[in-house]
């Protein structure tokens, strides 16, 4: 019996989520039980930073250099706090999971200095927790799968298949944070029968579009109210179907910022403009356009039924994206609340999970769902 952290700061970059676990076996007969999660939000000032050095346009390598030990530091905090809410001391812990927060991701094949190549770049300094905690630390996950020809994401879709799948139901997981991302396990599945990918935009562009209306005095549009007071315009969510180059790509696919940035908000903004909507109604509409997106990949994608639908993510306590999701899709959503479960803590669960693997030097990805030609030990371990 173990008892691991697992850290994530998501593309949201709302701040850091911590998970302590206990956790007992491994792969297929492994046991995991949630002792205590916390969310520790970053402040403006770091959020606005993330963001810029994300988008890629500034900031250089000294940045990124201070950026990295920040973050390190503030992936101390979170890892002290639900120790503290557990009840636990530092020294109590057996293996902390690290993923770092985003910087890029560039799965597809760019030609660069005359190389094709693909990258990924998680930073956050992990040495900060071994040198806390005295323990094992695992980090910088993904780079792993993209070496062995996978996307390096998605990553929790290995866990909730050890987590969640059932002989008796076919369960689709559907995460909305920053982006969207969708787990199905079918009734008795393998893990090669695992359907995982990320649908495209989450709350990432909403987030910034209530920024923006609010002359950055809101972070995200609370329980989706903003949406719900206007009205979805039909042609200007067909108009963000046909200019999203994400949605028509092939499985295996993921994606990030470098889609929904800047640049995808100011083309919004014009457009929504030249359409004289008003706020509400640029809300109501990419509200809509999450849920749709996760519409066009299930038809696409998985044509067979499902018993349950769940959301979670920070998405799932936005209920203009619920009901959005009922209305395109036609059926029942659940949230893992419905469940007696947190609806927050699944990615930074998965990284204990993950890091609890490579720990024991077991693999921990899903071929079927980065495309990896096999699965492999992700995490480089620091003892
Ligand atoms: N009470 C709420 N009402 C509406 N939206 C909310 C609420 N709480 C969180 N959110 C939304 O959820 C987002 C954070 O979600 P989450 O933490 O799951 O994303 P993430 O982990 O950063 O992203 P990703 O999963 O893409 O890496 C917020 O930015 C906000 O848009
Ligand atoms: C490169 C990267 O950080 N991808 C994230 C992002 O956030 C959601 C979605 O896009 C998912 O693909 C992934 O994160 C989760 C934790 C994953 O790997 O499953």
């Amino acid at each position: 019996m173990s008892l691991v952290i697992g850290l994530m700061s998501g593309t949201s970059a709302d701040g850091v989520d911590a998970a302590l676990v206990r956790i007992e076996g491994e792969g297929e007969s492994l046991c995991l039980e949630e002792l205590a999660f916390v969310s520790c939000p970053y402040s403006d000032q770091v959020r606005s930073r993330l963001l810029v050095l994300a988008q890629g346009e500034e900031g250089g390598s000294r940045e990124l250099c201070l950026m990295d030990a920040l973050l390190g530091h503030l992936f101390v905090e979170a890892a002290l706090e639900v120790c503290k809410t557990a009840g636990l001391k530092p020294s109590d812990i057996s293996l902390i999971g690290t993923h770092g927060h985003t910087f890029h991701h560039i799965p597809q094949s760019t030609d660069y200095l005359g190389r094709a190549v693909r990258s990924t770049l998680q930073l956050g300094q992990s040495s900060f927790l071994s040198e806390t905690f005295g323990c094992p630390v695992v980090s910088d996950f993904r780079p792993r799968d993209l070496a062995a020809g996978g996307q390096g994401a998605p990553l929790v879709p290995y866990t909730e298949y050890l987590l969640f799948r059932r002989t008796d139901a076919s369960i689709a997981l559907l995460n909305i944070g920053g982006i969207g991302n969708i787990t199905i396990l079918p009734a008795a599945c393998s893990p090669d029968e695992v359907l995982a990918f990320d649908t495209g935009v989450g709350n990432m562009v909403i987030d910034e579009l209530v920024a923006r209306y609010s002359n950055n005095a809101l972070r995200y549009d609370e329980g989706g109210a903003w949406a719900q007071r206007g009205v979805v315009d039909a042609a200007f969510l067909s108009w963000m179907e046909q200019v999203d180059s994400y949605l028509p790509l092939g499985l295996p696919k993921s994606t990030g910022r470098e889609l929904y940035g800047k640049a995808y908000i100011q083309r919004l903004l014009e457009q929504a403009d030249s359409r004289r909507l008003s706020s509400s109604d640029v809300l109501a509409t990419a509200t809509r356009f999450i849920a749709r997106s996760v519409k066009i990949g299930l038809k696409r994608f998985y044509n067979a039924d499902l018993d349950y639908l769940v959301v979670g993510g920070g998405g799932s306590h936005n209920l203009a994206i619920l009901n959005a999701l009922e209305q395109e899709l036609g059926t029942a959503v659940h949230t893992w609340q419905d469940f007696g479960r947190d609806s927050d803590s699944k990615e930074a669960v998965a990284f204990a999970l993950l890091a609890w693997q490579r720990l024991v030097r077991k693999p921990n990805t899903l071929p079927s769902a980065t495309g990896a030609n096999h699965s492999v030990v992700m995490g480089k371990l620091e003892l």
